[in-house]
């Protein structure tokens, strides 16, 4: 797959000093959705706003559909949309008319027929003659994506698209971001919330403290560092961990209520049945098993240290 967005040895160090990007290389692929990961103040907003021409590097290279985004800002610019957090517009302007002066704004020639098209994708057909204060938080979130697909960018960053939103409106911004995958358009979000990122992303980029630590396939990622975890709850707590189980890598909690064995999502998957021969020859009685796999945010914090 082709890459849409190119970053290369990207640094940045802002005027008091401080650096806030420290040589970061990227390829966005043409048409995935990559979702950025990382605590306050990794760096997430200055690599997007770098991106999106509105700050410069301080080094490196940005390339956007293998055009310069310094020197060939204008060619850049009209490539992409920006989400912001919040809406700035006008209140008492229509959903219609916000949706499309957006559209001339980038000197584009009116297309009524496409202003329909984004607004029924995003379930906005219904309220284009209300206005802006008329909406509730979620819809005009949803005009925000509007606004910045109406100049048919080919890439959309959203930063935060559902910070502070109630879990049912996210999950609705969830399926409108899906279906803009299924017109072409490459989707690079930041997200605080793991589990938006879970399931949305193809790709997890992690940054913290100015680095991309790593950017991979989620279920790869997934794959590699998660972690499967089988708890035997006991019948009767043990005093103590018998050998032959602490040699298997097995723990019993301080309640000696339970036994944990961790083992890779890989390899190593083949001691299960050998932990649970040795329960039974060590004549434990357990009344319940079960197992769980980590998820991203287990990940991600082992990663980083902390919360997203
Ligand atoms: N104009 C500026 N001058 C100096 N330092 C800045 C400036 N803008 C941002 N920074 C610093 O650069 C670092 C990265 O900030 P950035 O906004 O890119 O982080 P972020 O990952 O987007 O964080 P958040 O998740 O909190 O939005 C932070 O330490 C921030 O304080």
């Amino acid at each position: 797959m082709s890459s849409i967005v190119s970053v290369h040895s990207l640094t940045k160090t802002y005027a008091n000093g401080f650096q806030a990007l420290k040589g970061v290389d990227l390829e966005i692929r043409q048409g995935e959705i990559l979702a950025l990961l990382g605590p306050n103040g990794a760096g997430k907003t200055t690599l997007i706003s770098i991106i999106c021409g509105l700050s410069m590097p301080s080094s490196g290279q940005v390339l956007v559909g293998g055009h310069d985004v310094v020197s060939q800002f204008r060619k850049t610019r009209r490539l992409i949309g920006l989400v912001p957090q919040e809406l700035t517009t006008d209140q008492f302007e229509t959903v219609w008319n916000t949706v499309s002066f957006s559209r001339g704004l980038h000197g584009e020639k009116s297309n009524p027929a496409l202003i329909e098209r984004i607004l029924k994708d995003l379930s906005l057909w219904e309220k284009r003659d209300n206005k802006l204060r008329e909406l509730s938080g979620g819809m005009k979130r949803r005009v925000l994506i509007a606004k910045a697909l109406a100049h048919e960018p080919r890439v959309l960053f959203l930063d935060e698209p559902t910070a502070g939103v109630d879990v049912e409106l996210r999950r609705g911004m969830w399926t409108a971001i899906d279906r803009l995958r299924e017109t072409g358009v490459t989707v690079i979000l930041t997200t605080h919330y793991i589990e938006e990122a879970e399931e949305m992303a193809d790709r997890i980029g992690v940054i913290r403290a100015g680095e991309l630590l790593l950017v991979e396939e989620k279920k790869a990622l997934m794959d590699k560092l998660g972690r499967k975890q089988l708890r035997l709850e006991l019948k009767a707590p043990l005093a103590v961990l018998p050998q032959s189980l602490g040699a298997l890598g097995v723990s019993l909690t301080p309640d000696g209520r339970q036994l944990v064995h961790e083992y890779g999502n890989g390899a190593g998957d083949g001691r299960i049945g050998q932990v649970l021969a040795t329960v039974e020859a060590e004549g434990i009685a357990f009344t319940d098993l079960s197992t769980r796999q980590s998820s991203l945010e287990d990940i991600f914090v082992s990663l980083v240290g902390a919360r997203a």
